[in-house]
């Protein structure tokens, strides 16, 4: 235990690659917590994904001793390292929330970012106090000097108030301590008053259950004590409370200000929500939650289907196993006319489906197919009932439908001020309202907008990189529903309509995208025996039709008799095409088909 006057809780915001988890490194080593051999073990076993994708998925929390330069005593620093992706702002919130303040780290070359911004304005809220970090300075094209004005015009911090640094090479690293033990403030909270705790991350350890990891706001947690979880109501005895350091470290308990875990034994992490509050069951309904729990709510929703039927039951167990650790992913079963028994899921959003879509292929080795994502609408029927619809086939028909609404999101850009016209063009298209265009300096701009989320989730990032040459960045948040001028637009293959491949359009565009997506059917869709129509239909008037070709020659036809190997590559290649297709009617469909909307930009 210590004193709350030699604790400092902080985290690490900063926009995606600019150094958070160089930095976290360089200070676990400094600090004498991990050594550098265990640091790259340590690198090597985090998992794959978060890995590849360079980013943080999961939050951590590491206690660190460090002896102060200013006074000679001994702190106590959790760090407290946060999700970088957007998709993930809730847990960022809550990471936020056990701390008492935040190392802003900004790129030297890149400057302020979309989500430096969205990030900084999160412990804001959460009253964090802030310090800059300018890091990769090591780097020749680093630009300290303007990055630091920067900071001082946009986020009104002094520039003095910088600490520049390079986390690769380990420059400014004590400094960065020190201003810790400076300038962020030591917990609050009450010693002498029940327990309450917050949970802001937690997984799933197949020993210990549910490990819990918590942030002690008043009292004291023990091992061995019963304890209550105040939105899920469950109970459970504390198996072990501890810290990381950074493996789990048992403690016997965890006092006010301190940060840590509890092994709860809970079976699957919904038992022990992000944003809860821990107390002692004397005191259920007797005190007051900690502020900001929020049930996760899923935002981009999509179908996932065995390829082989016989499949079902592993892909359900899949997912069963999958959720255990991951309490946002949400998945109820579904039947579609195309693709037979699946799931319809629902996630934080893209990129969490990702995620969740790769490991059920790479950990679970099943071969998936996936819809095109969608968001949920709000539908108010004629007869003034209201239903929510995630899934473009469920929706109602015309005459049925009062009123739908979408969500919206506001959006922020950052971008050189020369793709401002580009941008703009985009975010046209995509249906944006402009809110506010800001300039950060000379060239670079802020753009504000309020775009759709369906049109956020249909190719807008991939646009708008391209668009800038990867210069622009992007941060998205949910503002509110709002009603649209919607259709659904179904596609009949063969004269049979195709439920996966049905989708929610806004009227204005939904000639031009019907017109877009059936040729690109056509060029997805492989030569049948027969010809093949294809059709988009808003109700029953057909807007565009194209047609698949009859196959003329059997693939086999071009081998010359006796190549034998080239014969059986064919063939292999054409067995390996076929696994992601799906028989719909009497007409072969391939995988990319159901997500030919997401690339209807594209040649
Ligand atoms: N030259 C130089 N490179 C750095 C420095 N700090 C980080 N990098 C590199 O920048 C890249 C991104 O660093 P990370 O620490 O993974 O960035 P991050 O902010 O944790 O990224 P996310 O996990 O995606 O949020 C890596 O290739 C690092 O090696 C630095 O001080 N100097």
């Amino acid at each position: 235990m210590t004193d709350q006057a030699h604790i400092r809780n902080f985290c690490i915001i900063a926009h995606i690659d600019h150094g958070k988890s160089t930095l976290a490194d360089r200070l676990l080593e400094f600090t004498g917590t991990v050594t550098k051999r265990e640091l790259m073990a340590q690198t090597l076993d985090q998992m794959d994904l978060e890995r590849e994708k360079g980013i943080t998925i999961k939050a951590q929390a590491v206690r660190m001793r460090y002896t102060s330069q200013q006074d000679g005593e001994e702190y106590e620093l959790n760090l407290i390292d946060t999700p970088g992706h957007v998709d993930f702002a809730y847990e960022v919130s809550r990471s936020l929330a056990a701390c008492e303040g935040a190392l802003l780290v900004i790129d030297a070359t890149q400057g302020i970012e979309a989500q430096t911004l969205a990030n900084l304005y999160l412990a804001l809220e959460a009253d964090l106090a802030i310090i800059p970090v300018i890091n990769k300075i090591d780097l020749p094209s680093a630009e300290p000097e303007k990055v630091m004005q920067e900071v001082e015009d946009v986020i009104g911090i002094p520039k003095e108030e910088c600490i520049l640094a390079s986390a690769k090479e380990g420059i400014g690293t004590q400094d960065i301590l020190e201003a810790v033990i400076k300038h962020v403030p030591r917990p609050k909270g009450d010693p002498e008053a029940p327990l309450r705790a917050l949970v802001f991350d937690s997984h799933y350890d197949a020993y210990k259950g549910v490990i819990a990891y918590v942030r002690v706001v008043d009292g004291a947690l023990h091992t061995d004590e019963r304890v209550t979880m105040m939105a899920t109501g469950s109970n459970t005895d504390i198996l072990e409370a501890g810290y990381f350091h950074p493996r789990l470290t048992s403690a016997g308990e965890l006092t006010t200000g301190e940060v840590g875990y509890i092994a709860t034994g809970f079976k699957k992490v919904t038992d022990c929500r992000v944003g809860d509050t821990v107390i002692l069951p004397a005191y259920a309904g007797k005190i007051e939650a900690l502020a900001g729990y929020r049930p996760v709510k899923s935002m981009v929703f999509a179908g996932i289907y065995p390829v082989e039927g016989n499949d079902y039951p592993l892909l359900r167990e899949a997912l069963d196993r999958l959720k255990i650790n991951d309490a946002a992913l949400q998945y109820e079963p579904e039947t579609s006319n195309a693709l037979g028994f699946g799931f319809r899921c629902g996630f934080l959003g893209l990129l969490h489906m990702e995620i969740i879509q790769e490991r059920l292929e790479r950990e679970y080795n099943l071969d998936i197919l996936a819809t095109a994502p969608s968001v949920a609408y709000r539908v108010m029927k004629t007869g003034g009932e209201v239903i929510e619809i995630d899934n473009p086939s469920d929706m109602p028909s015309f005459g049925d439908i009062e009123q739908i609404e979408e969500p919206w999101m506001d959006v922020s850009i950052f971008t050189p001020s020369r793709y401002i016209g580009t941008i703009m063009d985009l975010v046209n298209s995509k249906r944006g309202v402009y809110k506010e265009l800001k300039y950060i300096e000379a060239e670079r701009v802020l753009l504000t907008y309020n775009l759709p989320l369906a049109e956020l989730i249909i190719d807008f990032y991939d646009q708008l990189k391209s668009r800038t040459q990867g210069y622009a960045s992007l941060d998205y948040a949910y503002a509110d529903y709002q009603p649209s001028d919607l259709i659904k637009l179904d596609i009949l293959v063969n004269a049979v309509a195709v439920d996966a491949l049905s989708l929610i359009l806004h009227r204005e565009k939904a000639y031009y995208q019907g017109r877009a997506l059936v040729e690109k059917l056509r060029s997805l869709i492989p030569r049948q025996m027969f010809e093949v129509p294809i059709q988009a239909a808003i109700g029953s008037r057909v807007v565009a039709r194209e047609t698949v070709k009859a196959m003329r020659k059997d693939v086999l036809a071009k081998c010359y008799g006796g190549d034998i190997s080239r014969k059986r590559k064919l063939l292999e290649k054409q067995k390996e095409g076929k696994r992601r297709m799906k028989m719909v009617g009497s007409v072969e469909i391939p995988q990319e088909a159901f997500m030919a909307v997401l690339s209807l930009g594209e040649e």
